[in-house]
């Protein structure tokens, strides 16, 4: 009557800590990260029949991955993620495919008395970097590295007219307004053809994470930005400029409204327009923009 038309299973919310230390010079190294694990395959009779013996369990998952963090670098997560998905797709002939989610905190040095400490960090904030590798038997590799959680504000440099009116339309038109986010964007790498594929190009994904998000910030501040639309665009073209192994590159930004109070009431008190000063931020609800963009495809002779 009825039939398993879906199954993936794992370990969720892993958290790893692992440090480096450097015996020489004193320094030591930390990252911070969740980790998820989620498999495929042949797996099917243990939904249907109680067949426990396909099953790999989630705690042996779990286990696993703190293993190959002893025996691998974490760093950098694209490379971590596709050290754990190949293992599991590698390990298990029934297993066909391993998807590995990793969520980096940021763990950022202390600097004391004007130098870097060499144990102590802080945490500047909740952005996170993250990634998602998918192993899939005889399909390669493919990953997905993103940003998430990066709050940030303008306090002018951006507009907003000349959108479509007509009598649902009450928004005025505005010249000059606060526009703050946060960030979350994605960058999806060509397909690798296994994991030695990804390790030949290692440099290449924390060179790709600082360039995403240099440029975000930088296109952020310096944008006389039109819209979100038209910024996270300019984003997004940048990002497929300064990394030629990345296929699409996205942005998911809300648009954090800060509505002005209108003070008049108050002894003619001026708050709005050129005057204000004094803001409202809202919660909710929010705009939410969105959009992938893509290398155009090479013009035939
Ligand atoms: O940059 C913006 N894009 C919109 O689509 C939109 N809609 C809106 O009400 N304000 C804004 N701002």
């Amino acid at each position: 009557m009825s039939q398993l038309s879906y199954a993936r299973y794992g370990k969720d919310n892993i958290r790893l800590y692992k440090v480096h230390k450097d015996a020489k010079s004193g320094i030591q190294s930390v990252v911070e990260m969740t980790v998820r694990i989620l498999l495929e395959g042949d797996i099917e009779t243990s939904y249907t029949e109680a067949d426990n013996s396909v099953v790999v369990a989630t705690d042996t998952q779990k286990q696993t991955c703190y293993i190959l963090a002893k025996q691998n670098p974490v760093t950098p997560p694209e490379l971590f993620a596709s050290i754990v998905g190949n293992h599991f797709i590698e390990t298990y002939k029934h297993i066909h495919a391993a998807h590995v989610n990793i969520i980096v905190h940021r763990w950022t040095r202390m600097t004391i008395d004007g130098k870097p400490h060499p144990h102590s960090f802080f945490r500047d904030g909740e952005e996170t970097r993250v990634v998602e590798a998918v192993a899939r038997e005889g399909k390669g590799i493919s990953i997905r590295s993103g940003i998430k959680g990066l709050l940030v504000l303008k306090s002018t440099g951006s507009a907003f007219y000349g959108f479509h009116r007509d009598e649902y339309t009450a928004l005025p038109e505005t010249w000059d307004r606060i526009l703050s986010t946060e960030v979350e964007s994605g960058w999806h790498w060509k397909t690798f053809a296994n994991l030695q594929e990804v390790k030949s190009v290692v440099p290449k994904f924390d060179e790709a994470w600082q360039s995403a998000r240099e440029i975000t910030l930088a296109t952020f501040a310096k944008d006389n930005s039109a819209s979100v639309q038209n910024t996270m665009y300019k984003m997004c073209d940048q990002i497929l400029a300064a990394a030629p192994l990345v296929e699409a590159v996205e942005y998911s930004l809300p648009n954090k409204h800060y509505f002005e109070i209108d003070l008049s009431w108050h002894k003619g008190l001026k708050n709005t327009g050129k005057d204000a000063e004094v803001y409202a931020p809202q919660s909710n609800p929010n705009g939410l923009i969105q959009c992938t963009v893509t290398r155009k495809p090479k013009a035939k002779i």
